[in-house]
């Protein structure tokens, strides 16, 4: 510190250097005005590339950056589809400011809507996204519009992607394709499920709630990992099934005794995959334009289910025959006149059809076909390449009785299970029927002992506990 003698020497050097400073700076901006007046382009641009390779050479030089900007405009997909996925990777806890928006949104295939939350940034905000090594930063801009930010009336809106010139390969060929189909992963997620049933060659959409869901699902491990891994895998082909120029779809065969669970496997499927269903009544239909109207009518990323396929031809001859004599004694409109000509959908027919339509229009769908008898099957349908995957679905084995027992009462083990396990080996009882005796009590022991006694009374076996009061239900 200085003493206080000095005082009036330090202040008065202090007064020079702040002269001395006001000058430099006056001089430096005296000079840059005279450069820009003075010096030509050329002379400044030599100038900036002297400083930038000085500036490089001491390692200090920025990387160039280049921008993509992607518009909010009408059908811009893309716009759409980095907001969804922007949505996923800001959030409240890291940004000072955010915007959150609720809306009503249409599902285009049947007009019905939804609700969503979306979190987008405000004008200005910014986020970085690592990419296969490469950084990326989205920044989000408005323009225009009215005072109160109102974009209708004028504004625009657009999201400007900006990166390291030498990622520029990277950011087309692969990152804005990685943007977009997690987006599309993310609507998929969201989007609240339907199932179809055609009336006549219309669909009619309900939503679809079905809680089964492959934890639930009570049946073969191995089975249940083997139809997993191969809807996995079915969606992740869809470059492969286009080099190889196939339609992208699967099929599956579901077959077993009623009760097994064929139907709860469909719905499992469709709550994996966050596909509709389309339930389709092929005795509701009367020829080949009614069936093409509703596979044209199927939205991509759909499951086609037609139940008990082994007597649905037989049906829609019975109907058509019924309507016919109905027909005859009526007397005859156009509708009429159809009815009495023979059925003009065939299996193979119909096989054939979805095929061809589907490998010129449609994608990622999969269709289902249920039987109980797969012995009754036209051999069309197995034929070898027709159906991806046979299914059987059967009757219910320990370790479907254990993913029944975990759903409904929560157990791990229980004093029962050896028993049990040991009836379930030696009776054939679907997993319907052991669902329905799991059901009969809240309590997880009195359940236990009525399946015991249902299972002993289907082998046949004495049961001399039954007949003891305490234990009776
Ligand atoms: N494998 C299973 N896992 C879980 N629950 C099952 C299973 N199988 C049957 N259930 C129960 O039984 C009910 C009827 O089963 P589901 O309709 O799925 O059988 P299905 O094989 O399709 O029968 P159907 O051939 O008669 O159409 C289901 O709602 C479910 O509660």
């Amino acid at each position: 510190m200085a003493a206080p003698s000095e005082g009036p020497k330090v202040l008065k050097a202090y007064k020079e250097a702040l002269a001395t400073a006001a000058s430099v700076s006056a001089y430096a901006m005296l000079a840059r005005g005279m450069a820009r007046e003075f010096l030509p382009d050329e002379l400044c641009a030599a100038v900036r590339w002297g400083a930038s390779l000085v500036c490089s050479r001491l390692g200090a030089r920025e990387k160039a950056r280049h921008t993509i900007i992607i518009r909010r405009v009408e059908n811009n997909h893309l716009f759409d589809a980095a907001r969804t996925y922007l949505a996923d990777k800001i959030s409240p806890r890291t940004m000072p400011r955010l915007r959150l928006s609720h809306s009503r949104v249409t599902d285009e295939s049947d007009g019905s809507s939804s609700w969503c939350t979306l979190l987008s940034m405000e004008d200005g905000g910014s986020t970085t996204d690592n990419f296969d090594g490469a950084e990326f930063r989205w920044l989000y801009v408005e323009s225009g519009g009215d005072n109160n930010g109102n974009r209708d009336r004028g504004g625009s809106e657009s999201l400007e992607l900006s990166f390291e010139v030498e990622h520029a390969d990277t950011v087309l060929e692969r990152y804005v394709p990685f943007v977009v189909s997690a987006a599309e992963e993310l609507w998929r997620q969201d989007r609240a499920l339907k199932i179809f049933l055609n009336d006549g060659s219309m669909w009619q959409g309900i939503n679809h709630h079905h809680p089964a869901s492959f934890d639930t699902l009570a049946m073969d491990p191995a089975l249940k990992r083997a139809v997993r891994d191969d809807l996995d895998r079915f969606l992740k082909r869809r470059d492969y099934y286009q080099r190889i120029g196939k339609a992208w779809k699967r099929g599956y065969l579901l077959y077993g005794p009623p009760g097994t669970g064929k139907s709860s496997l469909i719905a499992a499927m469709a709550n994996y995959l966050r596909f509709n269903i389309y339930d389709l009544d092929l005795a509701g239909l009367y020829d080949n334009t009614c069936l093409q109207r509703l596979l044209v009518d199927m939205s991509n990323q759909s499951i086609l289910v037609i139940e008990d396929i082994d007597c649905s031809f037989d049906t829609m001859s019975r109907e058509r025959s019924k309507v016919s004599e109905s027909a005859d004694a009526e007397e005859d409109d156009d509708r009429d006149h159809r009815t009495r000509e023979e059925p003009k959908i065939t299996l193979s027919g119909l096989l054939n059809f979805i095929d061809g339509l589907w490998s010129t229009s449609g994608e990622e769908r999969i269709i289902i076909f249920t039987t109980n008898y797969k012995d009754l099957l036209d051999p069309a349908l197995l034929r070898p390449g027709r159906m991806d995957m046979h299914v059987y679905m059967g009757y219910c084995c320990w370790e479907a009785f254990r993913t029944l027992a975990q759903n409904y009462h929560l157990l791990e083990d229980h004093p029962l299970f050896p028993e049990i396990q040991e009836l379930l080996a030696a009776v054939e009882v679907t997993p319907a029927e052991v669902s329905e005796m799991l059901l009969r009590s809240e309590d997880p022991d009195v359940a236990m002992r009525v399946l015991t006694e249902f299972l002993q009374e289907r082998s046949g076996a004495t049961k001399e506990s039954k007949h003891k009061p305490d234990e009776a239900q």
